[in-house]
């Protein structure tokens, strides 16, 4: 099952420049090892904006929640998930 999620990321200002640089240390980490089992199939920044658009292809709705909730940073961020289909005109 492919999902297209989108992820907006906003921390709170009592955060540390510190504390935010070890968010994206791990982030970089569990994003990583998601994209190396292929259940996350690609991430692209979304331009001028901290947030990403990333597809996940997962077996269940409850697998992606696990995943997404997995995020070190989820509880700083939005996220939209939109289940995509097969194209009647997709060739491929
Ligand atoms: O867009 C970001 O930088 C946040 C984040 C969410 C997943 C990921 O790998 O990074």
């Amino acid at each position: 099952m492919l999902f297209l999620a989108r992820m907006d990321v906003a921390f709170p200002a009592h955060l540390t420049k510190e504390q935010i640089d070890d968010f994206q240390v791990r982030e970089k980490e569990y994003s990583g090892q998601l994209q190396n089992s292929g259940k996350m199939a690609g991430i692209w920044r979304i331009v001028g904006e901290y947030a990403n658009h990333s597809l996940f292809d997962v077996d269940s709705n409850d697998e992606l929640h696990a995943i997404l909730s997995g995020f070190p940073m989820y509880p700083y961020m939005s996220i939209k998930v939109t289940p995509l289909a097969k194209h009647p005109n997709s060739i491929r």
